[in-house]
């Protein structure tokens, strides 16, 4: 029987690295992640090396001629959505590639992993660029022509503290060298904890975000720590290979950087929890495919916490995970006429300030009442105050209010909290906070709303939901309309919430109830 060619459908990735003879790093790392991960990968070898699980041997370059070659023939047909940079033999090679990427591949991501000693201890680049890393002076190569050009530079410890030219003894010294890497490099950072042996049961990284158009602009130019539980193995080897293209990969794939960021490190996580030895010394890290557990995931800490409130103790009202069909309106007379329909949970959405005694007020006040009446779990979104004050069911809040509202008031309350989310990143948040439900949007284009980022699509819903969904139930948000049902269905979220598809339709009552019995049919078929 032919095999299906599921080529065609995989976003192309460069690893621009050197060859591992021990198969654990280097270009072989990449390809296996960029294979295991989905993706399409091709190589540009800078040098080949030789190499084992316990020694480096030699290592040669190869020439300016074969360097450009490689580069050129790929990039004449096999057009990346995403390049990873690892090992560079010199400073002609360095030198040459940032040109030759910042003039060929405009607005490509380039991850650039600045590989300089191997988790065996030998030193990858030529004899010329050694420099201990214990006597903190700065030396090997210059990686300043990259500035401007790369979009996340993921040095260890020890690289950082050779490319700053400084010991670094804790977490301070590491987050103050990112800070100047980051100043002269520009794009993000991620300073990688795994070798700061005052990191104990935690491995630490350190990511510093750009000015990422499509992430929200609460998270850029911000820093954050993300912890994972430290893996006892000694099979570690080209982890941070692994690291990066998988970075790589989920960048082509789509996702944002904070999101790629953090599914990659869950694949190392995995990948050093099931690893094993191959030869006598470090072995390479398993291929455990997509990460899709909530217990792989780094937990988030913001680096400048501005948090003034409490995080609630007493937690918010618990949900069932099947929300059903859950309609946001901004409109009163609509909340009513859908509340009439069986429509249970709902949301009244009215955006901007309320004053007291308007008319704005009024609809909320009436809104409450109406759930009560109905015996329906109205939610109030954004107004969080008039909410508590007017004994709501719910609030629904965004990102940018878990910072600035006091939570631990609405938890108070009784009340029941759902929380917005645009990605793995601002999930990974929201759940700290143990909300009643987690929103994953924008799933499709919608024109209700102006949102930074790009929608999701199914893919990442179904990851997404995979992910959070055995924590917290999840309500899917986005141009979800009966057309797409279907396929939002097949993700595996628990319920669903739309605008549009209700209040746009000529009979919103009838639209609901058409919407609310297919969602209750999904399962049948
Ligand atoms: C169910 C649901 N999901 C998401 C949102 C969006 O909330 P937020 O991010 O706070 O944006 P605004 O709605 O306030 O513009 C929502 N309201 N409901
Ligand atoms: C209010 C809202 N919040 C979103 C989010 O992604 O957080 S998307 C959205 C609008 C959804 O409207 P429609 O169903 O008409 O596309
Ligand atoms: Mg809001």
């Amino acid at each position: 029987m032919a095999k299906i060619n599921d080529m065609a459908a995989k976003p192309i990735v460069w690893t621009i690295a050197g060859s591992d003879s021990g198969g654990g790093a280097g270009i072989q790392a990449d390809l296996l992640t960029l294979q295991d991960l989905g993706c399409y990968g091709c190589s540009v070898i800078t040098a080949i090396t030789a190499q084992n699980s316990v020694a480096v041997t030699a290592v040669e370059p190869v020439t300016p001629r074969m360097l450009r070659a490689q580069l050129e023939t790929l990039k004449a047909d096999l057009y990346p959505s995403a390049v990873k940079i690892g090992l560079i033999a010199n400073q002609p090679q360095l030198d040459f590639l940032a040109d030759w990427l910042g003039e060929n591949l405009p607005g490509v991501p380039v991850i650039l992993d600045p590989v300089m000693v191997a988790s065996c201890g030998g030193d990858l680049q030529s004899p010329d660029n050694t420099c201990p890393d214990k006597t903190g002076e700065r030396s090997g190569l210059d990686f300043s022509p990259f500035a401007g050009k790369i979009s996340l530079i993921t040095p260890n410890k020890a690289e950082l503290s050779r490319l700053i030219g400084r010991l670094l003894n804790d977490d301070d010294a590491l987050e103050w060298a990112a800070n100047v890497l980051w100043q002269a490099f520009g794009g993000s950072i991620l300073a990688k904890g795994g070798d700061c042996p005052w990191q104990q049961s935690k491995a630490r990284d350190l990511l510093l975000l750009g000015d990422i158009a499509t992430i929200s602009p609460l998270h850029r130019r911000q820093g954050f720590w993300l912890s994972n539980e430290r893996v006892a193995t000694v099979h570690n080897h080209g982890s941070g290979c692994t690291l990066s293209s998988a970075i790589a990969a989920f960048v082509a794939k789509g996702l944002v950087l904070p999101d790629a960021v953090l599914l990659a490190k869950a694949y190392v996580f995995e990948g050093l929890r099931q690893a094993s030895a191959v030869g006598s010394g470090p072995g390479p890290l398993a291929r455990t495919g997509m990460p899709e557990s909530l217990a792989a995931m780094a937990s988030i800490h913001r680096l400048h916490e501005s948090r003034s409130h409490r995080l609630p103790t007493k937690g918010f009202t618990r949900l069932g995970h099947d929300l059903g069909v859950y309609p946001v309106v901004a409109d009163i007379d609509m909340l009513e006429t859908l509340l009439e329909a069986g429509a249970n949970p709902i949301q009244l959405r009215i955006k901007g300030e309320i004053g007291p005694g308007s008319a704005a007020e009024a609809d909320i006040i009436r809104a409450i009442a109406l759930g009560r009446q109905h015996r329906a779990r109205v939610f109030i979104n954004d107004h969080w105050r008039l909410a508590i004050s007017h004994g709501a069911f719910g609030v629904h809040l965004g990102q940018e209010d878990i910072e600035a509202v006091p939570l631990d008031a609405i938890a108070e309350a009784g009340m029941a909290l759902g929380l917005s989310s645009h990605g793995l990143f601002e999930a990974l948040l929201a759940l700290e906070l143990n909300p009643s439900y987690l929103a994953l949007g924008h799933i499709f284009p919608t024109t209700t709303k102006e949102m930074p980022s790009k929608p999701q699509g199914l893919e990442t819903l179904a990851l997404l939901a995979k992910i959070v969904s055995t924590a917290v139930p999840t309500v899917a948000i986005g141009g979800i309309e009966a057309g797409n049902l279907p396929e939002v269905a097949a993700t595996g979220v628990d319920s669903i919430a739309v605008v549009r598809a209700v209040t746009e339709a000529s009979e919103p009552a009838t639209a609901f109830r058409a919407l609310a019995d297919a969602w209750e049919m999904r399962n049948a078929r």
